[in-house]
């Protein structure tokens, strides 16, 4: 079954059987991630990654649905099952936010490194490092959602206003949790500064809150293009952080309701 709370991303993610997990269709450079930070061996360094990703159970297998264009039977679709970030809150409003500069790893193609540079020079990502790739917010206790499509057509100055509209929960704006979720980038950016393990290229962080009761978490996610980085720092992982830290702290200032773009 397909998973009812998936923001962003281009494949789709399925509800696993344990009400508590998803499954995430799989890619080895992922599995080779959540393996070495699950590793019983890792360097105790690291250990606050585990803290800040989903819990990893391994992976999982499911029959291929059937083809509306092939008779031929399909080999079983592979899957990674990590935690549900949703399952702790009732009404989870959902944001996903790429960092980074760079979106592609060395093993991309030419083709696929023009694109993904075309694409981060057409948004917000080539002067922030940030790029909003999808959220679902709660208005009024109705949800209501904005694709990638709207992230790519922000400007860097609106970045603050969209963090508003995510926090507002069409009655108030929700500042326990911003000041929560502020409070937890920080702290993960005292840890990323240290880190001379990986490269996160294309990963996102996942920013779930609720406004009743009043909850929050932030996890990275997506490690389909994390790759050891030998004693190199993520320099820009950790400027998007820092851009990330400054967007909440202007949403958190801005007088009055912002005008965003249409999400059409
Ligand atoms: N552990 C999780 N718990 C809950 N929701 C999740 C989890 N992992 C992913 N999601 C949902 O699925 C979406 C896509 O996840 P992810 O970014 O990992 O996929 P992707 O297809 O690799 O993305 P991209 O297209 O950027 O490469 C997220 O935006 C989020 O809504
Ligand atoms: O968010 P956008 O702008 O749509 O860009 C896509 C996004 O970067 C995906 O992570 C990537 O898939 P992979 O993670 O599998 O590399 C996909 O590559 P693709 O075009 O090769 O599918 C891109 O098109």
């Amino acid at each position: 079954m397909l998973y009812p709370i998936q923001v962003g991303g281009h494949r789709a993610i399925r509800s696993a059987p344990t009400p508590d997990r998803v499954l995430k269709p799989l890619s080895q450079k992922e599995l080779a991630f959540y393996r070495r930070i699950t590793a019983p061996d890792l360097h105790p360094h690291l250990h606050w990654l585990r803290k800040y990703t989903p819990a990893f159970y391994g992976t999982a297998t499911l029959p291929q649905s059937p083809s509306a264009i092939s008779d031929t039977p399909q080999p079983p679709e592979q899957f990674l099952e990590l935690e549900d970030l949703n399952f702790p809150f009732r009404n989870p409003s959902v944001l996903d936010v790429k960092l980074g500069f760079r979106h592609y790893d060395d093993d991309a193609t030419p083709e696929k490194r023009l694109r993904q540079i075309q694409s981060a020079n057409s948004t917000t990502t080539a002067e922030t490092g940030l790029v909003i790739c999808g959220m679902r917010t709660f208005k009024s206790s109705v949800p209501e959602t904005c694709s990638k499509h709207f992230g790519k057509t922000l400007k860097p100055h609106q970045l603050p206003d969209a963090l508003y509209w995510f926090f507002h929960d069409g009655t108030s704006l929700q500042r326990t949790q911003m000041q929560q979720v502020l409070s937890s980038l920080r702290a993960l950016r005292s840890h990323f500064a240290s880190q001379t393990s990986f490269f996160f290229y294309s990963s996102s962080l996942l920013i779930v809150y609720d406004s009743n009761p009043p909850a929050s978490d932030v996890r990275m996610i997506d490690f389909a293009h994390t790759v050891p980085s030998e004693g190199h720092p993520d320099t820009g992982y950790l400027k998007a952080l820092d851009n990330l830290i400054t967007v909440l702290e202007t949403a958190l200032q801005l007088p009055h309701a912002p005008n965003l773009p249409s999400n059409e």
